[in-house]
């Protein structure tokens, strides 16, 4: 449990980490993911719990000797050393700088720049680095003490999206080819399905759903979660408007069971006329990442986005038919389901 006076920002939260494993704690601003981040380094007290690695309490451990590594989403990168600087500055202290150490630790900056994607860049001052590459330095210097756990805060977070898909991507491949254990904070999905094995979902200081990304997209535990994914419409199994998803899904649902549509559930069918078809009257039509999304009202559904292809246009107004697609869809078990 974590607290600033009376607001209780963290609670009743029980997180397991497996060696090696990367998590994401997901959820939106003020949920209380830093927080929880911060209190595992030590940087915040506990109000109430205990931080434990490898079965040893740490509580009482001051978070330079935690032997945990931190990385924020600004990099905190010295502007007066060079990049190898930077990286060097990680690494353990061996006492007596003798030459065979200093030539080992030149070394390990250039196996640590080479790991990061950024072999040669050791005598670049940091100035002259774009925001991506000042934060595979900060990774490169967080990872130097091979730390046994390390915290990442939004450490994507102030780079444009196109540079935090790439990025996050090679995250990932550092995280996994240096076995390092880590919890990621973030409050962008792509970003944790991308990076981590297990996502936690976090919402007023309490963690909803913790699964392996397949599973928390295809098995949300509640509608809460669902909604925090994307799932823009909820039908109960048992109304007819869930026959064709339920038809879709090719599966018995029960009728306290409610059938969850993201983005998608439904693309526009081009060509060929299918009496049997679902229905969905058109709203507006936007372009993005290469494909049409049709905001289309389905009866007894709502409103929701279709998939078109590319270019497609179509007049507010017109009927188009509509095919299910069964992967854009997740049963919420009936007893969960909170309105
Ligand atoms: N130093 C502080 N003093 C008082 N309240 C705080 C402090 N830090 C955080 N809080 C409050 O605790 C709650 C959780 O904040 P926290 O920063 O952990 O959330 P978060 O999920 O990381 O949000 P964000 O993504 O916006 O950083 C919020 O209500 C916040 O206002």
């Amino acid at each position: 449990m974590v607290r600033y006076g009376p607001t209780t920002a963290v609670d009743g939260v029980t997180l397991h980490v497996a060696p090696g494993e990367v998590v994401a704690l997901l959820g939106p601003s003020g949920c209380g993911k830093s927080s929880l981040l911060r209190a595992v380094a030590g940087l915040e007290p506990l109000a109430g719990g205990s931080v434990a690695f490898d079965g040893v309490g740490v509580d009482r451990i001051p978070v330079h000797r935690r032997g945990f590594g931190l990385m924020f989403q600004d990099g905190q990168l010295f502007a007066h050393r060079d990049v190898a600087g930077n990286v060097a500055y990680g690494l353990p202290a061996t006492g007596v700088r003798r030459s065979s150490s200093r030539r080992a630790d030149i070394a390990r900056v250039d196996e640590l720049l080479d790991l990061v994607g950024l072999a040669g860049y050791g005598p670049r001052p940091v100035a002259t680095l774009s925001g991506g590459e000042r934060q595979r330095v900060a990774l490169a210097r967080a990872l130097a003490p091979t730390p046994r756990l390390l915290l990442l805060d939004e450490p994507l977070s102030a780079l444009d999206r196109a540079l935090r898909e790439r990025l996050a991507v090679d995250l990932r491949a550092v995280l996994v080819a240096t076995g390092t254990t880590a919890v990621l904070v973030t409050h962008d999905q792509d970003e944790a399905f991308a990076v981590a094995d297990r996502v936690a979902v976090m919402r007023a200081g309490r963690l909803l759903q913790v699964d392996a990304p397949a599973d928390l997209w295809r098995r949300p535990r509640s509608r809460e979660v669902a909604e925090f994914l994307g799932y823009e419409a909820f039908v109960a199994a048992s109304s007819r408007a869930a026959d064709p998803l339920t038809a879709a899904l090719a599966r018995d649902l029960r009728d306290d069971d409610v059938v969850a549509l993201a983005e998608g559930a439904f693309v526009v069918r081009t060509g060929g006329g299918d009496p049997d078809a679902v229905k969905g009257e058109v709203r507006g039509v936007t372009s993005r990442r290469g494909r049409s999304e049709v905001r289309v009202d389905v009866d007894g559904i709502g409103t929701v986005t279709a998939l078109a292809p590319v270019g497609a246009r179509f007049d507010a107004g017109t009927v188009l038919p509509l095919v299910v697609d069964p992967d854009a869809l997740a049963v919420l078990p009936g007893s969960d389901v909170h309105d």
